[in-house]
This record gives structure tokens, sequence and C-alpha cells, in this order.
């Protein structure tokens, strides 16, 4: 019988096996060992996928040392073994809701369970870093090693000391903490902040090393090292999420688990849960994916496992992973491709941004075609050359970037990039400031600089000018009907039938959108004029601190910085902009066309409808700034501060929050996004329309 299956099998699929497992090989030893990867990960679980399927489909091809049947990578030369009591294993992952609901489904009928019996499960963030495991024998660090095969790893005892988070000693930090087990092996996942992680980069980076992947090869590089010295040099943390073998104590709940390990002086994420059902831990995938961008560490998904200890007994593992958990995946952020091109685009300051050309490619549901490379110097010391195959980022709001050129996979064919000398729009020489790293055109009548500058005075949440699309700025600069955007006042209905499509009616509508736009506020005209770092918010800052254009013209460096918000950079920026003669000249004309400003909000106007509520803000807000949203709680009769206490009502969380976040979470003290917060403005009364009118919703500067 198995020789006659054994012919069935078509020898073009036992070739594809043999190949795939040599590929996942390669990339398993890249990835484990080196820290380097060359693929990204969707792509590796794109090989891992085609080869499970082979492998279930003809289950003769399956022998025990295929990757589908083993974890991680054996220990790598120079480090000790350490033999781990229990196996640590991988998990099963899921990127659906339907296989998420089938893993529940399945642990039911696993144990004969009734299909409409509720489970209850653990859920966790899925922390993008390397598994560590920590043995404690009478409370003292004994060994601490990586996950390595599953069953031997590495000893990074010396180098898990350095990370200030591991405590050397447990110790019972709380009155109900039961006491330290004569031995427990703690299990946690080492990882590095976005914050670190971008700091490490840029220094390989200028240093003309290849920078890490992502976060999590970081963390791994940064702890799998022979010399402690380096390790304690990276800042590392960790969380720890489970327990392996232990003597001394039983527990019976995962969720005790987390809830015991702090009272030991375990660190474990504040924000895990307990979930009543399956539904509930679908709820959560939702919840923490809306976070995700805001967290200061990666993530990759959340982990659900099964709650009763007692059922894990039951439910056992198969060769590379428990059944009781589940890793439920977000959408992948990486991928790689080739580089097919370099365009120098010239934008609205003169500045020459390179933009690579990619073949299309899918990241987390998205065709992606372009990307930003950065600038010159991030070509140059990356060495990235067109005809390259490259890691591509797209992750959140962020426009995608190249992370990296692989030059493993280099042909020879590959072309050297060229950074022009002058603008590709109008041949001026480019100029770069010392201590910059970008390259500008330094005219000012530049066909791209005035198209840019064009269509961003036009607008939505600047001026506002309907009709005046990139098509028509183009044909405005192209006739030399305008050089600047108060040119555009001054032409009349006739002016515009010049240009191509525009009969009586269209340039009419175009005329009247110009007009419309005169009545504008203070703020939407400083965005208007498109001075360097002030964006949409920093305009409404300005706008409400000086009321009025003058005052604004006559500040000073002082002035400007001395309001929180305004940086150097922009306080700089803004004064020369003033100080410029043809600005001058610019402004005065506007001004003449009968450009006016709306009056400002009286400020009695406001209703005292947060007296007695202390407010904390973290991160950064979409609708205005921090320092912005702190006036408006002032304004209704609230507090604001800066620092997280139990006199805290509310902690308002941001993108990319802070430790506040944490703190606030650890205190128990209640947190609310953005959306929330506005929520709960509506609910008390507060007619935000009016308090926003002069805060028009902040827009992403988009490259392209
Ligand atoms: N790009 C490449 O070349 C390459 C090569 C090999 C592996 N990989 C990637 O590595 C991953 C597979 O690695 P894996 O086997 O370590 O599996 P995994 O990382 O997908 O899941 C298991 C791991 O999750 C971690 N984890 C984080 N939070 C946890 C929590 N709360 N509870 C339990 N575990 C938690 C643990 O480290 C655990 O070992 C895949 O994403 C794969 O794409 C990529
Ligand atoms: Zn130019």
């Amino acid at each position: 019988m198995p020789e006659e299956t054994r012919k069935e099998i078509p020898p073009e699929i036992v070739e594809r096996v043999k190949k795939l497992r040599e590929e996942i090989e390669y990339h398993n030893y890249r990835y484990y060992v080196l820290d380097s990867p060359v693929i990204s990960d969707a792509e590796y679980d794109a090989l891992m996928h085609e080869l499970r399927e082979l492998e279930a489909k003809y289950p003769e091809l399956i022998t025990p040392d295929s990757p589908t049947q083993r974890v991680g990578f054996k220990p790598a030369e120079g480090f000790k073994e350490v033999p781990h009591r229990e196996p640590m294993l991988s998990l099963d992952d899921a990127m659906e809701e339907s296989e998420v609901i089938e893993f529940d489904r399945r642990i039911k009928r696993f144990l004969n369970l009734p299909e409409n019996m509720p489970i209850e499960y653990t859920v966790e963030p899925k922390i993008d870093g390397l598994a560590i495991e920590l043995v404690y024998e009478q409370g003292a660090l004994r060994v601490g090693a990586t996950r390595g095969d599953g069953y031997l790893g590495e000893d990074v005892t010396n180098n898990l000391k350095t990370i200030k988070t591991i405590p050397l000693r447990l110790r019972k930090f709380s009155e109900d903490a039961p006491e330290i087990p004569s031995r427990i092996d703690v299990r946690g996942e080492v990882y590095m902040t976005k914050e670190e992680f971008k700091k490490i980069n840029e220094e390989r980076i200028a240093r003309k090393e290849i920078p890490f992947a992502n976060p999590r090869n970081a963390a791994a590089g940064s702890l799998r090292q022979l010399d402690p010295q380096v390790t304690a040099k990276r800042k590392l943390d960790l969380f720890c999420y489970g327990v392996g073998y232990t003597e001394g104590y039983t527990f019976k709940t995962q969720w005790e688990v987390l809830q015991t390990l702090p009272k030991w002086g375990l660190k474990v994420n504040p924000m895990v849960k307990l979930a009543s059902n399956i539904e509930e831990a679908i709820q959560y995938h939702k919840e923490i994916q809306r976070i995700r961008d805001t967290l200061p560490y990666e993530i990759d998904g959340i982990v659900i496992k099964v709650n009763d200890l007692a059922l894990w007994e039951r439910l056992g593992t198969k060769a590379r992973s428990p059944r009781y958990a589940l890793a439920y995946k977000f959408q992948p952020t990486q991928s790689t491709t080739q580089l097919i091109d370099v365009v120098f685009q010239v934008g609205r300051t003169g500045a020459v941004t390179p933009v690579a050309i990619l073949k299309p490619v899918k990241i987390g549901g998205v065709v992606v075609e372009r990307a930003t490379l950065h600038n010159e110097d991030f070509i140059k010391n990356l060495d990235i050359r067109i005809g390259d195959h490259v890691l591509v980022q797209r992750a959140g709001d962020v426009i995608p970037e190249i992370v990296m050129p692989i030059k493993e996979k280099r042909t020879g064919q590959e072309r050297e990039i060229h950074f022009p000398t002058h603008c590709p729009i109008c041949g001026s020489k480019l100029v770069k400031k010392s201590g910059e790293a970008v390259w500008r055109c330094p005219n000012r009548s530049c066909y791209a600089q005035g198209v840019r500058r064009i269509m961003h005075f036009a607008s939505r949440n600047a001026m506002n000018i309907e009709g005046l699309g990139t098509k028509v700025a183009q044909a405005l600069v192209d006739k030399e009907m305008v050089q600047t955007p108060a040119d555009l006042y001054y032409l009349k209905i006739e002016d515009f039938m010049k240009l191509p499509g525009f009969a009586y009616k269209k340039a009419k509508n175009l005329r009247d959108g110009i007009e419309k736009s005169k009545k504008t506020t203070l703020g939407r005209f400083l965005f208007a004029l498109g001075i360097r770092h002030v964006g949409e918010a920093m305009a409404q800052l300005l706008a409400e601190r000086f009321k009025s254009l003058d005052k604004l013209i006559q500040a000073s460096m002082a002035d400007l910085t001395a309001i929180p918000g305004v940086g150097p950079e922009a306080a700089k920026s803004i004064v020369e902009f003033f100080r410029d003669e043809e600005n001058q000249r610019m402004i005065e004309k506007l001004l003449q066309a009968g450009i006016t400003f709306e009056e400002e909000e009286k400020e009695e106007a406001l209703p005292k409808v947060l007296e007695g509520l202390t407010f904390v803000f973290t991160g950064a807000l979409r609708s205005f700034s921090r320092e912005e949203a702190k006036e408006i709680v002032t304004k209704l009769g609230g507090k604001a501060t800066d620092s997280v206490s139990r006199n805290v009502n509310y902690v308002v969380v941001g993108e990319e929050p802070g430790s506040k976040y944490q703190k606030a979470l650890s205190l128990g003290i209640k947190t609310l996004n953005e959306e929330e917060f506005l929520k709960l403005l509506e609910e008390k009364g507060v007619n935000l329309e009016k308090i926003m009118s002069k805060k028009t919703e902040r827009t992403k500067t988009t490259l392209f």
C-alpha cells in the first residue's frame, strides 16, 4: 500500500516540496540565526503555507525534520545550549475571523463540548519580539535562554541581566501574592521600542551598515550577542506572558498566571484581558488593531489562549504548536519587490524627493507602486541601485517607504542612482543647506513649485477654492497667468476662458470660487501661504495666539518660540518667510485683492461643563495639537495636567502615546481615544463645531 501511494505522487511535487524546504531552511537561518531576513514575513508565510498544503495533500511526504514540524533554529555557534524543561513552541496563526471561529469550534469538537457552550479565553497583544525563558530557582534568576529550536535554547543570561525590567530575584510585591515557587520557568517576549529601533537604524545607516528590517530583528540581533556590553547599549524591554515548568505552585488558569507574575515583580502587558467567549476575543482584536500604531512597540496581532489550564492538558500540542492557543494576526506591513526606476519630485518648498517606482506589490491588501527613498544620503549610505530588490514598508498612515535593498539578490545588472544636480523641472542648480539632508530648487518661479504652491493654496483646508485642481494649476502656471497665488485674484473670466476646455460657464464658476475664497480665517490663510514647517495645526495655533496678521509678521524668534508647540525650526522659518521681500509683496497683493479674516470666537461663550475633571493628553491628536486640546479643556472649566496620578479622571491617548499611557493603564485610569474624547464633549453639550470651526481638520501631507 505505501509503495503504491508513493508512486502516485507526481515527481514535480516531490521536487517542489524539496525546493520549498531548502528555501525555508535558508530563510530560517537568515531570520533566526543572522537576524537579517531577505524576504518579508508575509512572503515567508506564503512559502510555509504552500509547503503545508502540499504536505496535507500528500501526507507521505511529511518528515519529522520538515520545517512545518519544527520550531525556529538550533542554537547558533558560540552560545551555550540550554535545554527547556518544557518545549517552547510556536503558534498557529489566523488572518481571518472565520479561522478564529473555526479554532473555537475545533476545540469544542476535540473536547466533546456542545457547540453553543462558550469557552473563556485570555487575549493578549502579540508583541513582535523574540521569545525567551527565565529560569528562577528559589526566587533567583539562574539562567535565561532564547527559544532556539524549541528544545534547546541559547544561553543569554548575562545579556538578559542588562534589561532593567528583568528581576534578578523574585519577591512578593503585594500582600495577596502567593509564595515564590521553588522553581518557575517564566516565558516572555523581549522587544525593542519603535523609537529605539528608529534611532539604532538611523545610526546604522549613517555608518553605511545594513539596517534591521524591523524591531523584531533588531531586538533579536541585540539580545543574541556574545558580548553583553553590546546588549546593554540597546534599550530592550520584556513582557512576560506565560510559564513553563513550575515546582511548588500550581496555576489553574492563564488569567491567574497573568495576574500573579506582576505580584512577583515580572512585567506583564497591561492590556491583557479575559474574554468570556470567542466573539469577545474577536472584538479585542479589533480594539487592539485600532490602537496598534499608537503603541510605543510593534505588535503583529493578538494571542488567544484557552483560559482553563486543565483544558491545555487535554488539548495537548502538535509538533510545532499547541492546540489551545492561536495567533490572530494583523495585516502585514512589509513586502519585497523590485526597484524599477527613481524619479525626482519637486515639492512646493522646492525640496527634491527621490521617489522609487516599484514593480507593483500588494502590502496588506493595497497595491504599492511608489515609495519614498527619503533623500540622497539614504540612497548613498545604503547603496541602493535601480534594479535592486528592496524591502518596502507601508505602515499606518505613513507614506510607503523603502527600508533597505536586498543585496543578496543582486545580479550585477543593477545601475547606480544619480541624484540630479539641477532641478528636473526648471534646470536651476539645486542647493543644500549645511546640516540638512534635503536638496532644494532655489528658483521661486520654478514651474513645479509654482504648480504645487497654487494647488496647496487652493486646497480644501487652505483657501478652499473650488474648481482649482492639478490640471488648472498646471495650465495657469504654464501660460504664465499666475506666478504667485496672489495673481489668482486679479484674473478675469475672459482670462480663464483661455484655459483648455474652459467655456464661459466653467470660467465663471472658477472666478466665483476664487471670489468666495476671499472670506476666510487667519488660520486657513497662514496655512495656505505654505510656510515651511507651518502645517494646519501650527497655522491655527499662530492665528489664535496672534489674532492678527500684522502682529505675527512683527513677531520675533523669541516671541514665537515662547509658544508651546512652536520649535526653533518653525520659528526661524516663519521669521524668514515674512522678512522676504517677495513674500511681503505677495501678501500685500493678496490683502489688496480683498482677503478678509472672520472674527475669532469669544471665549466667554463656552460653558464650563468640564468643571472638576482633570485630563492628561498623550500622543499626537488629529483634530488639534496637544496644546490646543489642553486649551479647550481649560476653556470648558476642566483641568489639564502633564502627569498621570490618581487624581486624573481621563487620559486621552493619541498616536504614539508615551509612557503616560502605560501608567494610566497600570493605575486603572480611564483612557479615551480621540473619538471618545470628542464624543464626551459632545455628550456634555459642547458645540464642537463652534470650537472646531477655527480648527479645521488636520490632514496628512502626502507626497503623491
Ligand atoms: N522573513 C523571514 O525570512 C522569516 C523566516 C522565519 C520566520 N519568519 C516569521 O516568523 C514568524 C514565525 O515565527 P514563530 O515560530 O516564532 O511564530 P510567531 O512569532 O508567529 O508566534 C509565536 C511567538 O509569538 C510570541 N509571542 C508574542 N506575544 C505572545 C503572547 N502574548 N503569548 C504567547 N506568545 C507570544 C512568542 O515569541 C512566540 O514564540 C512568522 O511571522 C514568520 O513570517 C520570517
Ligand atoms: Zn525648479
